[in-house]
């Protein structure tokens, strides 16, 4: 008996206020008159869910019906950012929404704001995965995206007296609207114990796991809807409870704590995400969570999609494994083991399927951000892998040796096995010798992994590297975050630009139009009021009417040189209390620093006291007259991002050239219209190649440079020497103005700038003062800068996420799109 299609609600105002009052009565079993806000936003999550159900059934229909290879998207990180907003606007409901709860006596602008973002990633990675799996869904690409639904994701940031304060994130402590819970398809995931040969009924010698402990993988479905194409995809996120949650008998024998020790366990799994976003801690528990969700999602999609009687010789014309970063590298001894050990391939056998379904992606170019797992660590939590990791190693470096008989040198630098200091397990090595393509993430990183990080993986299988430069979607970081430009754009070019971002560059010829120069002028003072209003009700801060807004907002980490923005601002401060300039010199500017510090990060704590410090005093200080300032909002996080990137003017990119993979943050910026000053780095070269060298403000030393200079020996000493304007801002920090007349509060800094300085702020000091001199030149010309804003706009279509996901189907997945 065909059951009928799930009913979707009628697209109109009425449809949705009946769907609307209808889920706030039934599901959260109020009346409108009393209830809550956060009844109405459950109910409004509800009611947009029901409009997307169907399609998301239909998709999930279609992909398991479907005999066309799919994307398994392995991340231990996804930085969602708020669903509402993207749920309206993929169903086409935000206008109805608004008309409809306005009619009810509800603004949805309320509504929004009452929902907390899913903060279930660090920062570029795992916000990368969230724009990847958007364009996925609206490029109608077969692909489920897995993960771990963290029970707190990355901490909320606070400030008490300038200082990074962490507080836990209760993201769930309302319930999220948005998980559908499906405790029947839970998967048990082994750990621990030993494992023993044994001969199989054949004959055959195998080897069979004997784990000591194991925990139930509970999945939650999250909609990924696309863009106005009926397409829903899903976000899969594993979450840990124990498979014996209770043990009665220990219970009934008055032990409490022991009878519900197995389900704390358990749940630590999947408990928190950890805050470190480039210097790997090597806990015990990272590694589970990360054998976890990949065990799970691989028997999970063999299981759900594939069904029993598939024929796993054949899995490679079905999936691809694309491993984001090396976090879920683990998942290729586990899909070897599942084929030797349970499906009784040969090694073999099982190494051929093994070595085509898996791709694997780069993020990094810090050596300390790669991970090792010592063999201690991963052999005791996961002895049956370490002997297949033992096993694919022997037959890796013989390979090697055949290729390059006697370098015994560079087998040992090739091994998957590193000797020192400790036995360890390299998890780049190993998915470089598992993966069937190795991309980097922009082509100055791409050609880095190639020349220097990866170089003998290159040199081996020159074949399996490639390039996929980052993108993002224009859906929630053009579309929704910025609603006044987007209607602009599509005023004058039409609205294809939402899902064909190229497009933009019908826009070119505008940026010579005085009326449309103005009409843009006026979208970026909407957003720069609205971001006022925000941060005065969000964090008490105060933005004056009429300054540059030059933003700076990513992860605090040395290598992104947050030091050389505070110093450049030290040094403008500096100039004006020692009356070598005037006030008047100064372009009114107010500089917006957005950024979270790993918790036992030192380095970046410390450059965060530092900002909040120098912004108490510059900020009250008369003499400047009010023309610089600095803000410093707390919890930069995806919702802040939305309503920041629209209303900047300056976009600060300014890592030491050769240490940013790529960046996001850097065309989010230019496609909302500002200006970059930056080093060649990452896919700033990118950027820079197609805006044009007269709309990016260049500086600093080029990679090569770095190199050399490293080379030669850095002397940061010399510089302060031999440099009064750098000697004078450092010299104002070492003279406690910015600490109360502590003069030492901040010598840690200092001293690393004095006697390392690793990331080379001195070095490229005067460069970028002399970038910044030529942004204030431009900026005094009003239509200029904003020709270059337009120009920045139109040229950089090609940072969409929808472009990256056409280059990782063309160039690494081989999978075209279900039309
Ligand atoms: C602690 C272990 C660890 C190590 C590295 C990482 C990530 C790879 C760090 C990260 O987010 N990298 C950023 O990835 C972005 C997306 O490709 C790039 O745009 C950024 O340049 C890169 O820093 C997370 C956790």
């Amino acid at each position: 008996m065909a059951l009928a299609p799930v009913a979707t609600p009628r697209h109109s105002v009425d449809g949705f206020v009946q769907e609307f009052l209808h889920e706030l009565n039934t599901t959260q079993g109020v009346t409108l008159s009393a209830s809550t806000i956060n009844d109405q936003y459950k109910a409004l999550a509800l009611t947009v869910r029901n409009y997307l159900m169907a399609r998301w059934l239909e998709t999930t229909r279609n992909s398991i019906k479907s005999k066309s290879k799919a994307v398994a998207y392995l991340s231990a990180e996804y930085l969602l950012g708020r669903q509402l907003g993207n749920a309206l606007l993929a169903a086409d409901l935000a206008d109805i929404a608004q008309e409809g709860l306005k009619q009810c006596g509800i603004e949805l602008w309320q509504l929004r704001a009452q929902e907390v973002e899913p903060g279930l990633g660090n920062g570029g990675l795992g916000r990368l995965a969230a724009c990847f799996i958007d364009s996925l869904a609206t490029m109608n690409v077969p692909s489920v995206g897995y993960g771990i639904r963290y029970e707190y994701g990355i901490f909320r940031q606070t400030f008490v007296d300038g200082r990074q304060v962490e507080q836990p994130d209760t993201w769930l402590s309302l319930g999220s609207p948005w998980e559908f819970p499906h405790p029947e398809a839970a998967v048990t995931i082994n750990f621990g114990g030993t494992t023993e040969k044994y001969t199989d009924e054949d004959g055959r010698e195998r080897t069979r796991w004997l784990p000591e402990w194991d925990v139930q993988a509970i999945p939650y479905n999250y909609m990924v809807p696309g863009y106005l194409n009926g397409r829903v995809n899903t976000l899969r996120l594993w979450s840990a409870e124990a498979t014996r949650a209770f043990d009665l008998q220990i219970f009934n024998s008055g032990d409490y704590a022991r009878a519900v020790r197995a389900q704390t366990f358990a749940e630590n799994i999947s408990k928190v995400l950890y805050p470190e976003d480039s210097t790997p801690q090597g806990k015990e528990l990272r590694l589970q969570q990360q054998y976890f969700f990949v065990a799970a999602s691989i028997r999970d999609f063999i299981n759900q999609v594939l069904g029993e009687d598939f024929d796993l010789h054949n899995l490679s014309d079905r999936i691809i494994f694309q491993l984001n970063d090396t976090h879920p590298v683990i998942g290729v001894p586990e899909l070897m083991r599942v084929l030797i050990d349970e499906e009784g391939f040969g090694w073999d056998e099982a190494w051929e399927v093994t070595s085509k379904c898996f791709a694997y992606t780069c993020h990094t170019l810090l050596p300390e951000a790669l991970e090792v797992w010592p063999t201690e660590l991963l052999g005791r939590l996961l002895p049956r892998h370490l002997e297949i990791i033992y096993a694919i190693n022997d037959r890796f470096l013989e390979q090697v040796r055949d290729r390059f008989p006697g370098d015994e040198v560079r087998v040992g630098r090739m091994s998957i096995i590193a000797e020192y200091p400790e036995r360890a397990v390299r998890m780049a090595h190993l998915a470089s010798v598992a993966a069937t393509k190795i991309n980097g993430v922009a082509e100055l990183h791409s050609q880095l992994l190639r020349d220097k990080v990866l170089k003998d993986f290159a040199d081996l299988w020159p074949e399996k590297f490639t390039n996929v430069t980052n993108g993002v979607t224009p859906r929630r970081f053009l579309r929704m975050a910025n609603y006044k430009l987007s209607g602009l754009l599509t005023e004058t070019i039409g609205s294809g630009w939402v899902t064909d971002l190229e497009r933009l560059r019908e826009l070119e010829p505008c940026a010579d139009d005085p009326e449309f120069r103005e009409k843009f002028r006026e979208v970026k003072a909407f957003n720069k009021r609205r971001l006022t209003n925000l941060l005065r009700a969000r964090d008490g801060i105060d933005l004056p009417e009429g300054h540059m807004l030059d933003v700076m907002v990513k992860r605090l980490h040395e290598y992104k040189r947050q030091s050389l923005k505070i110093l450049h601002v030290i040094s403008l401060y500096e100039q004006v209390i020692s009356g070598k300039i005037s006030a008047d010199e100064i372009t009114p500017r107010t500089v917006v620093f957005g950024a979270k510090a790993a918790p036992g990060y030192r380095l970046a704590k410390d450059t965060i006291h530092l900002i909040n410090k120098v912004a108490s005093v510059v900020n009250e200080d008369k003499r400047l007259d009010g023309r610089l300032k600095v803000a410093f909002p707390a919890n930069y996080n995806v919702t802040l991002a939305e309503k920041l990137i629209p209303a900047a003017d300056l976009s600060e990119q300014i890592s030491l050239a050769g240490k940013e993979a790529s960046g996001t943050g850097n065309m989010k910026f230019a496609l909302n219209g500002a200006l970059t000053i930056g080093t060649d780095d990452g896919a700033n070269v990118e950027i820079r190649e197609l805006v044009g060298d007269d709309h990016f403000f260049l500086f600093g030393m080029t990679e090569p440079e770095v190199e050399a200079l490293q080379a030669k020996g850095y002397h940061p000493g010399e510089y302060y020497q031999n440099n009064p304007q750098l000697k004078a801002a450092v010299d104002l920090i070492q003279s406690g103005i910015f600490s109360g007349g502590d003069r030492g509060t901040f010598d840690s800094l200092t001293s690393s700038w004095l006697y390392h300085d690793r990331f080379m702020v001195f070095a490229d000091f005067d460069s970028y003062i002399a970038a910044q001199k030529k942004v204030e030149e431009k900026y005094a010309d009003q239509d200029a800068w904003t020709r270059s804003a337009i120009l920045n706009m139109a040229r950089t279509g090609y940072f969409s996420s929808d472009r990256s996901m056409r280059d990782y189907m063309t160039r690494i997945w081989n999978i075209t799109p279900d039309f």
